[in-house]
């Protein structure tokens, strides 16, 4: 039915694809044509993985038509040929980590018996990389790389394969705002080049920075496709929840909380990652640690946690001390976790929703050790309507969920203690736009219940639950946010622009205006950090 699908990409249409009882697709369509930035958004669970697992060979449809440049798709199972027709970057890697860059540049091209001349192996990828303007080493071993190198190596390999199609699935859910900057700086350049570039994301303000048009994915179908310059982001989301109006959370303004402090740390230090830090959190009280992964709040929440050991200092959870260095000893003692990489740390994929919502608290569902599958149900259900998990029930396993809706499991696991306070690092990563909402809402709900909770993150949505925030730059606090913070004040700290946001006196905002405040460094009472 398309006329021009032949200028096209890559033309889908009439695309069906179920597993078991779920339609993960419904009749799906797509254009994407040459040199545009097309983004695919939707809701976690509207397809859109699904999507690109057909498109690139990788699942077989039920029915409907793929094109490229107006030829019929590959055969199915014919590897080879998907790869020379399109690649996909993956928030999870498909390089091998064990090997290295040159190896994984030219992996699945050595078949048969020929021997590999390495020298020559070196200098082509060295000529090839140089080429996508990539600086790598050679002879790095992927797994030593970071996620935004490993990116790069990926893509060139892709285009080195001839594909002109480029998906990229969640690719900045891993990298800070200058390494997402060097990204789309690269992507530009490809699109310049005439490839086609289709990204996944959960952030609208990325779709507006980078694409030129949107497709929005609901309940399997495609619902929306519109150029993106002009297109208002409530009817973005109005387009991906199929709701007229959006609820907008809306940012804590209210008076700090007084009570008793639930989490402690006296002078915590992790060599080469964070200074001694004092940190109180009070029951009722939502801290953020704002600034990039590199800049030492994932260390400070992976330490409060147990998963790293520190050099120094205590941690005390409502006055009784913690066991550094220990998982279990941190959990015991009443610190929820929930990790940022659901793949790693999060789940048992073959395990229920119900399972995996209630692992840690196999002791506490039923008497005497034992778990009553009703009360894990019970809990599961609960969690399933709070937190707006899609799944078929709690019987589903999670490997059967979408990746946004695994994340959300994770978070009820981290709940089901009823912890006495929550760290949660990155905890909306990968979650869609509305969930993200009910997300956030349930971590302000466990504080509002005389908890406390930590959100490590650079989202500053997840930072405006926060009664306030703490920015962390190399390793140490370098400001403090009372609720009602500027965007540019927190963005400017986390980027260590700033040394300081308004004073906890200072009416909401104050302070606007100045590009780099000079302003000596505001902490509190013992909190902070010592040199
Ligand atoms: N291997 C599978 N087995 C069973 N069901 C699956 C499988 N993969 C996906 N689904 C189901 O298909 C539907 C679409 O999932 P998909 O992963 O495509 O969503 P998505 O839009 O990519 O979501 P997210 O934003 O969370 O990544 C979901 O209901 C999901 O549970």
């Amino acid at each position: 039915m398309e006329t021009h699908d032949r200028a096209a990409a890559v033309h889908a249409e009439g695309i069906v694809k179920r597993y078991g009882p779920t339609v993960a697709l419904d009749g799906a369509r797509l254009t994407v044509r040459p040199g545009e930035a097309h983004a695919l958004v939707g809701r976690n669970g509207a397809g859109k993985s699904t999507l690109v697992s057909v498109l690139t060979g990788m699942a077989r449809p039920d029915a409907g038509r793929v094109t490229f440049g107006g030829a019929p798709a590959p055969g199915w199972g014919d590897t080879a040929a998907w790869q020379r027709k399109v690649a996909c970057v993956h928030q999870k890697s498909m390089t091998v980590p064990e090997l290295t860059v040159a190896e994984n540049l030219y992996l699945g091209r050595y078949q048969g018996t020929r021997t590999i001349r390495w020298r020559a192996l070196h200098t082509r990828a060295r000529e090839l990389l140089a080429e996508y303007g990539v600086e790598v080493d050679t002879a790095a071993r992927i797994r030593d790389l970071g996620v935004e190198q490993r990116q790069f190596v990926e893509i060139a390999r892709a285009l080195s394969g001839g594909a002109r199609l480029i998906i990229l699935d969640e690719p900045t859910a891993r990298l800070d705002a200058a390494g997402i900057d060097r990204l789309f700086a690269k992507l530009r350049g490809l699109r310049a080049q005439g490839v086609a570039l289709l990204f996944i994301s959960h952030h609208l303000q990325e779709v507006h920075e980078l694409c030129d048009t949107v497709t929005v994915f609901r309940d399997a179908r495609q619902v929306l496709t519109a150029p993106v310059p002009g297109l208002a982001k409530e009817a973005l989301v109005a387009a991906m929840t199929g709701e007229e109006t959006a609820a907008v959370r809306k940012p804590r303004t209210g008076a700090r909380p007084t009570g008793e402090p639930v989490l402690r740390t006296e002078a915590l230090a992790v060599d080469g990652h964070f200074a001694p830090l004092d940190l109180t959190v009070r029951a009722g009280e939502v801290v953020g640690l704002a600034g990039a992964t590199a800049g030492g709040g994932t260390a400070i929440g992976e330490t409060l946690v147990g998963l790293r050991t520190p050099d120094a200092g205590r941690i005390a959870v409502r006055g009784r001390p913690v066991r550094t260095g220990s998982v279990p000893h941190a959990l015991d003692a009443g610190i929820g976790y929930v990790p940022e990489d659901r793949h790693r740390e999060g789940l048992i994929p073959g395990r229920s929703v119900a399972e995996n919502a209630t692992l840690t608290v196999t002791g506490r569902l039923g008497p005497m050790g034992t778990v009553l599958p009703s009360r894990t149900r019970a809990f599961a259900r609960r969690m399933i309507a709070a937190l707006d998990i899609r799944t078929t029930g709690p019987g589903q396993p999670v490997s059967g969920l979408s990746g946004g809706n695994q994340q959300k499991v994770v978070i009820a696991r981290a709940l089901a203690r009823e912890p006495a306070v929550l760290v949660a690092i990155r905890p909306t990563n990968g979650v869609d736009v509305k969930s993200k909402d009910a997300l956030l809402g349930v971590v302000r709900e466990v504080a509002d219940g005389g908890s406390g909770a930590v959100i490590v993150s650079d989202e500053l949505d997840d930072l405006r639950v926060c009664d306030r925030v703490l920015a962390v730059f190399h390793g140490r606090v370098t400001a403090e946010f009372p609720a009602g913070w500027r965007d540019h004040e927190l963005v400017a700290a986390m980027e260590g622009v700033a040394a300081g946001g308004p004073g906890p006196g200072d009416p909401p905002g104050a302070g606007g205006g100045r590009d780099a405040p000079t302003g000596p460094p505001h902490t509190e009472g013992t909190e902070g950090t010592a040199p």
